[in-house]
C-alpha cells in the first residue's frame, strides 16, 4: 500500500541491488515491477538503449498507476537499466552459462564500459527526466578455469556482462573509474540529481 502524503518513491525494479540502495535513502518506497520488451533498435547508441529502456520501464509502472487511478502529489516512479559494452558489443544478462562464459572471456584482462540509465516521472504530471552514467571498468586476466569456477557460483546469471561487482565479482575487477554504484545497477548520484528536479531532497 502507498504511503501517498510521504512523496514515495516507486521503484520499478524487480532487481534485488537496486531495492536495496532505494531503501538505503531511508525514505517512503515500494515496489512495483511491470514487464516490458527489453529489444531496442539496432544502430541506438549504449547510452540511448540505458536511457530507452530505464524509461520503458518506468513508464510501463506509471500506466499502471494510472490505471489505477494513482496520482498522489510528489511521489515518483524510478526505472533504471544496465548494459556492459565490451570494444561495441553490448551484453545484457547472460542467457546460460555457455553465454557467460563467453562474455567473461572477452571482459576478462581488458578494460570495459558499464552503462546505466534512469528514469524519473512524476506521478501526478507525468513529467519525466532521464539520464545515465557510463562507468570504466577493468577486468583481471582470467585463465578458463576461474572463469568456469566463478559461474559455478551462480552468481553471473542475473547480471548484466556476467559479473557482480558487488559480490565475489569484486575480486576480479582491478580498477574502476566512475560510480560504483552505477556499474551495480543505480546511479545513486545521479538519481539524487533527478529527485532534486521534483524537489525530492534525499538529505
Ligand atoms: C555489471 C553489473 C550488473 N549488475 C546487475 C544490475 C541489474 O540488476 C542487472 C542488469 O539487468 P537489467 O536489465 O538492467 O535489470 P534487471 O532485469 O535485473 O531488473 P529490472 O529490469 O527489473 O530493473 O545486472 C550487478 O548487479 N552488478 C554488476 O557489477
Amino acid at each position: 500500500m502507498s504511503i501517498a502524503s510521504e512523496k514515495t518513491i516507486i521503484l520499478a525494479s524487480s532487481s534485488p541491488r537496486r531495492q536495496e540502495l532505494i531503501r538505503s535513502l531511508n525514505r517512503p518506497y515500494e515496489i512495483i515491477v511491470s514487464s516490458v520488451d527489453e529489444t531496442t533498435d539496432p544502430g541506438l547508441s549504449p547510452a540511448e538503449i540505458v536511457e530507452q529502456l530505464s524509461s520503458r520501464k518506468a513508464q510501463a509502472v506509471y500506466e499502471r498507476c494510472k490505471a489505477e487511478s494513482r496520482f498522489e502529489t510528489g511521489s515518483v516512479i524510478v526505472g533504471s537499466d544496465t548494459i556492459v559494452v565490451q570494444g561495441g558489443e553490448v551484453l545484457g544478462k547472460p542467457k546460460d552459462a555457455e553465454d557467460a562464459f563467453r562474455m567473461l572471456r572477452s571482459l576478462q584482462g581488458r578494460g570495459h564500459q558499464v552503462y546505466s540509465g534512469v528514469a524519473v516521472i512524476d506521478l501526478q504530471t507525468g513529467v519525466q527526466h532521464v539520464s545515465h552514467r557510463k562507468t570504466n571498468v577493468r577486468m583481471k586476466p582470467l585463465a578458463d578455469e576461474q572463469i568456469r569456477r566463478y559461474i559455478a557460483t551462480g552468481e553471473p546469471m542475473d547480471k548484466a556482462g556476467a559479473y557482480g561487482i558487488q559480490g565475489l565479482g569484486a575480486t576480479i575487477v582491478e580498477e574502476i573509474e566512475g560510480d560504483y554504484f552505477s556499474v551495480v545497477g543505480l546511479p545513486m548520484s545521479l538519481l539524487s540529481d533527478l529527485l532534486a528536479r521534483f524537489s525530492i531532497a534525499v538529505f
